[in-house]
């Protein structure tokens, strides 16, 4: 039986303090309301894929956290693969491959609308409109009865849907995005659930900082959409990542 460690003062007040970051850790069986954390049953099965599903807004850290977990379970003796675009990630892909132990999905891969039909409908990437949720259902419940899986793939270089790329069922499944709580029937396959919770002010130094330097974005344009995003990321990612079953 496994178990972590949380923080346990941001897993009381579901909110962190400004210039503060904390992960809240639960599993099927327990809620965030404690430091501990003990696998599911499923989880402890070791011929069955293990679901962790890690949320987190924009900017927080989600792929840099999982990285250096990559490292954790077998992805280069404890080193962090390196980041996406090289490295463990197919090419052209969101997907990190930490040989036969673990592979991480990306939600932002199931982005029904592309950055030109967001900005066309005036929605966000938060918005549930703009994501296919059937499809993510299908595709996680899939790999975790281990069954490979085309996925599609969302190019954050041209904001565009690129071709489907394969999928192998994994021992671990990560699924890392907005969303990885959001809907219930997904939410359902998850043996384990993180939430990055980190401050505003934390969280917009590290976006803006890295979508100037690796996504070409101007510190005007982040800002707008910084503030685009809040109401969106209120409703549909916070709340459902830091909800008690
Ligand atoms: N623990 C950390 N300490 C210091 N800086 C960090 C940490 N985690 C992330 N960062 C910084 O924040 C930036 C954003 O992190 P990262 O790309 O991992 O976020 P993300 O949640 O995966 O974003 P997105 O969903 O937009 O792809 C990184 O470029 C890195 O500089
Ligand atoms: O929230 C996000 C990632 O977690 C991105 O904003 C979303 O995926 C859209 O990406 P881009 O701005 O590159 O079109």
């Amino acid at each position: 039986m496994a178990a972590f460690t949380a923080h346990s003062s941001a897993a009381t007040s579901h909110h962190s303090p400004a210039g503060t970051a904390a992960i809240l850790l639960r599993s099927r069986s327990r809620p965030y309301s404690t430091s501990r954390v003990s696998c599911s049953s499923a989880a402890a099965d070791k011929n069955k894929t293990v679901v962790i599903g890690l949320a987190a807004d924009s900017g927080c850290g989600k792929s840099t956290f999982v990285r250096r977990l990559a490292g954790v379970l077998g992805g280069g003796g404890g080193a962090a693969p390196p980041a996406r675009g090289s490295g463990n990630f197919f090419p052209g892909s969101n997907t990190l491959v930490v040989g036969d132990a673990a592979t991480v999905v990306c939600l932002d891969d199931y982005h029904s609308l592309d950055r030109a039909g967001r900005k066309a409908r005036g929605l966000t990437a938060l918005d549930p409109r703009a994501n296919d949720f059937d499809l993510m259902y299908e595709q996680v419940r899939a790999l975790k009865e281990g069954r490979a899986v085309d996925k599609p793939v969302y190019n954050h270089f041209t904001g565009r849907l690129d071709p489907p790329e394969r999928v192998a069922p994994p021992k671990i499944l990560v699924i890392e995005g907005l969303h990885p709580m959001y809907d219930e029937r997904v939410r359902d396959l998850l043996d384990f659930s993180i939430y990055l919770d980190i401050s505003d002010e934390v969280k917009f130094a590290w976006k803006i900082q890295r979508d100037m330097a690796e996504r070409g974005h101007s510190l005007e344009s982040i800002k707008a959409s910084i503030d685009a995003r809040k109401p969106d990321f209120e409703a549909y990612t916070r709340r459902s990542s830091t909800r008690t079953r």
